[in-house]
């Protein structure tokens, strides 16, 4: 899966329970028009959208769970639950939260990895994290590759956002890990794509200015609002 996105953009797909567009035949056909404009990979959750997405495209998917426990602030693919799910979908990479917070229940990374690789070693690990602690850690675990997602999501990231101080963030990582690391998290124009891959991004994912159109209309709303409120933009 690395070597078929490298220095290429992932779209991912993604809609919840309480979006607008949550439906797995709406995922499929939003991971077709990606296709269509030239994607070489797919993101999205859960194994019944990753289902429909492989049946209407070819394209390498990264699959996470997205699942809230009571005991845990970890959401992305949290437990070996979320594992079996996704190993019965057939996406080629799994994404999972790799900081170093609690777990639901006793786990911890270090055995959820363990247990991936044991159980599908063919299937490639991607550890979302928000730090560069978080970040050398994954690359200690053996993940295949690093990804950005959740810096500015975290509560001890959460004053910042990845394309702050032009990718400072990401620079930082790249910088000190060997490992591929994908930029992914509020990357919202062509623009910073293309800067995200200069700096040296094996690959960009982006989901909200491509696939949600509620966040992209509200974007243009609050542009406009000021502008009736009687200031500048
Ligand atoms: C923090 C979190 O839950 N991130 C999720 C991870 O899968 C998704 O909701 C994001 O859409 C994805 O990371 C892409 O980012 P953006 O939509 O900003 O381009």
């Amino acid at each position: 899966m690395l070597d078929k996105i490298k220095g290429g953009l992932v779209v991912s797909c993604q809609a919840l329970e309480h979006e607008p567009l949550h439906s797995s035949f709406i995922m499929s056909k939003m991971a077709l028009a990606a296709k269509e404009g030239g994607a070489a990979g797919i993101r999205a959750n859960s194994k019944a959208d990753i289902i429909a997405i492989k049946q209407e495209v070819e394209l390498p998917v990264i699959g996470i769970v997205k699942r809230d426990y009571e005991d845990s602030d970890v959401f992305i693919t949290a437990t070996r639950k979320e594992i079996d799910e996704l190993l019965e979908s057939g996406c080629e990479m799994i994404a999972m939260d790799a900081t170093l917070r609690k777990r639901p229940g006793s786990d911890t990374i270090a055995a959820l990895v363990a247990y991936c690789r044991k159980k599908n070693p063919k299937v490639q690990l991607m550890a979302d994290i928000s730090t560069l602690e978080e970040a050398v850690a994954a690359e200690v675990l053996g993940f295949d590759c690093v990804s950005t997602t959740l810096h500015g999501y975290t509560p001890y990231t959460s004053h910042t956002k990845l394309y702050e101080q032009d990718f400072a963030f990401l620079k930082a990582v790249i910088e000190e890990i060997r490992v591929p690391v994908v930029a992914e998290g509020n990357v919202l124009t062509p623009e910073m794509y293309r800067r995200c891959l200069e700096l040296g991004a094996a690959s960009v994912v982006v989901g909200g200015a491509i696939t949600r159109p509620k966040e992209i209309t509200a974007r243009f709303v609050k542009a406009g609002s000021s502008i009736h409120n009687g200031g500048s933009a």
